[in-house]
Order: C-alpha cells, then structure tokens, then sequence
C-alpha cells in the first residue's frame, strides 16, 4: 500500500482548510502507486487526493503541478492543483512537499479497444495545442542524453544479443537526433508515460469516455511525436507478443490527426520514434531491474517486453 509516511485526518483537515475546500469528513490511503504517499479526501465540497512526494524535490514539482494547473484551466481533464490564498500549489506537509489535486472520476481500461484507443488519441492532440502556451520549459529527463548515460550501466548485465540491439538502436537514435528531419519536429510540453494506467475512462450511456489523464511526473519538454509514440506502443499493441494492432493503431492516430494533423517531418519520422519510445523504456525497466533503488523493488516491470516492442518496431515499421 502507497502510504509512506502517515498523514492524520487532523493534519489533512488543516491543509484542506486553506486551501478552502471545506471540513475534511473523510481521508483515505490509496493503494495503488509506489512512488507517492497518496489518500483520496472528501470535503464538504468534493473529492481530492493528497499526494506527499516522497522523492521529488520542493526544486522539481513547480513545473510538473503548474503545468497540470495550466492544462486544467484550459479545460483538459488532468488533476487540478488547488492553491491557498496566496495561490500557492506546492504545501508542505510533514516536512514533504505536497499537493491537493482535483480527483478524476473512473478508473483505467488495461484492455483497451479502439474507441478507447481514438478517444486518447484525440485528447492527447487538444493536451500538446492546450501546452503551448505554457511558458515553464524542463528538458525531458527520460530524454536520449539519460539514455546515453544509463547505456554502458545495463549493458554488462545483458546477453550478448541484447547488448547489440541496445547499442545499435542507441546509435541509431542518436544519428536520428541529428537529423534535418528531426529539427523540425514540433516540441512542446510532453507527458511522457501515458500508459493504460495513466487514464482513467467513465461509462456514459453505456459509452467509455475519457475522464482523465493524470501522473506528469516524467513530463517535459521534447517532441510531441515522442509522446505519441509512447502512446502507439502501450495503448495499440497486443501485450503479448509486443506486435502493433493495427486497427487501435488507426484509430488512435486518426483521432490525433483530426484535432492535430502530423506534419511532413512527423510522418516521416514517426518509425523511428515509435522504437525510440520502446527504447526508452527497455533501458528504464532494464535500470530499475538490475539496480534496484528501495521502492522501485516492489514491482519492476518486466525488461524483456520492450525489447520485444523494439525488435517488433525494427522489424516492421509501420507508415501512417
Ligand atoms: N487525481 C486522481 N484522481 C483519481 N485517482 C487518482 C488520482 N491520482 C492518483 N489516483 C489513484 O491513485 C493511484 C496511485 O497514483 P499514482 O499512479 O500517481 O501513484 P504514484 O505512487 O504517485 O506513482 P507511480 O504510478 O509512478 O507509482 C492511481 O492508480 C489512481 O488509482
Ligand atoms: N510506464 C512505465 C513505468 C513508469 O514510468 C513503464 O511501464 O515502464
């Protein structure tokens, strides 16, 4: 269970005060997660989750919480980070830096289909137009230069194939980077990690909608076909064998079209994008996998899928 350090109904009381969402009737520990201390709190005016950040730093959070702010008021469905008087989002509570953000109704589809897959599609869109305007910039700290960095630490505990594909695709990428192709991708606010459990889906006469998109702590600044690659690979492919399904693929890049159409440089690069998407989190899973940090242990997530996700993508690239 995600709560870390122990926060009474009291202390939460006193916080929700300020914050002027009313007297606090119930708090509590919610247990998904690993990172954050989280509970769900009801007050006299509504539902919320307080979050205390157990290792992002009072330094980091800024960009993250102003930049969910940013795309609330913008009328994306993301976690509303409440401010107090002084219109302050980041709070401090237990020595840790803290947030109270709007709770997202729903809950996530780990089977999505292709009406799930187009409504991300086109909300992912509206998200990258809605962060234009966001003048707070970080590069993207799951970025190729972590990538170049966290190579030579996995490789000595891959087999020898794997530490070719990992060293050749790293290389690829890098020369992809380079690219006339690749200046003029489109850059903008980026969430990152949008996987099926990042968004959460509501029935509405018996239709999925979308309800939210929530966890920006790996956002930042990079290209918005990066961020819609992570999304082809996790929301458009059959887990099992790491293949691409081609019909959630359509719908979802149809819907992102439509609200935003991809531009030459985009469609061009997109099959390299999609295996640096897999690449990126082949080498993260690989990391939390042979060196383990304390909660990252509880459950890392299997390597070997994205090195599946990556020979697929190698293999057969697809053209949109
Ligand atoms: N704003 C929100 N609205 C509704 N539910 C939320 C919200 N934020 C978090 N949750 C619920 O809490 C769970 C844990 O949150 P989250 O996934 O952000 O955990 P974490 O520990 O902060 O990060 P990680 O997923 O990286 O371990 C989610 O799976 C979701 O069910
Ligand atoms: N979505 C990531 C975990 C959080 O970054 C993964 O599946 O590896």
């Amino acid at each position: 269970m995600a709560v870390y350090t122990k926060v009474s109904l009291k202390e939460a009381k006193a916080l929700l005060r300020q914050l002027d969402l009313g007297d606090t009737t119930a708090l509590r520990g919610i247990e998904g997660g690993i990172e954050n201390t989280n509970y769900f709190a009801t007050t006299e005016s509504g539902e919320y989750v307080l979050t205390l950040f157990e290792r992002l730093s009072f330094e980091q959070l800024p960009y993250y919480l102003q930049l969910m702010k940013h795309l609330a008021q913008r009328g994306i469905p993301v976690p509303n980070p409440m401010g107090n008087k002084a219109g302050n989002i980041l709070h401090t509570v237990k020595k840790k830096p803290a947030s109270v953000v709007s709770k997202l109704r729903g809950k996530s589809e780990l089977a999505p289909e292709v009406a799930h897959c187009a409504a991300v599609g086109d909300m992912l869109a509206r998200m990258h137009l809605a962060g234009r305007d966001f003048d707070m910039q970080q590069p993207n700290l799951r970025g190729l230069a972590w990538w170049n960095e966290t190579t030579p630490v996995v490789l000595p505990h891959l087999e020898p194939a794997q530490a070719q594909l990992l060293q050749s695709e790293l290389a690829y990428q890098n020369h992809i980077a380079e690219s006339s192709a690749y200046a003029a991708l489109p850059q903008g606010a980026i969430h990152a990690d949008l996987f099926r459990d990042n968004v959460m889906f509501e029935t509405v006469d018996g239709q999925p909608k979308l309800s939210g998109f929530f966890d920006f702590y790996f956002a930042g600044t990079d290209t918005w076909l990066f961020d819609l690659a992570v999304c082809l690979n996790d929301w458009c492919i059959d887990l099992a064998t790491g293949a691409n399904d081609a019909a959630r693929c359509d719908a979802f890049l149809a819907a992102y079209s439509a609200v935003r159409p991809l531009t030459a440089a985009e469609r061009q690069l997109l099959p390299a994008m999609l295996r640096a998407g897999a690449l990126r989190f082949w080498i993260s899973r690989l990391w939390d996998f042979h060196l383990p940090r304390e909660a990252a242990m509880l459950k890392a997530h299997d390597p070997s899928h994205f090195e599946r996700v990556l020979r697929e993508r190698v293999a057969h690239p697809i053209t949109p």
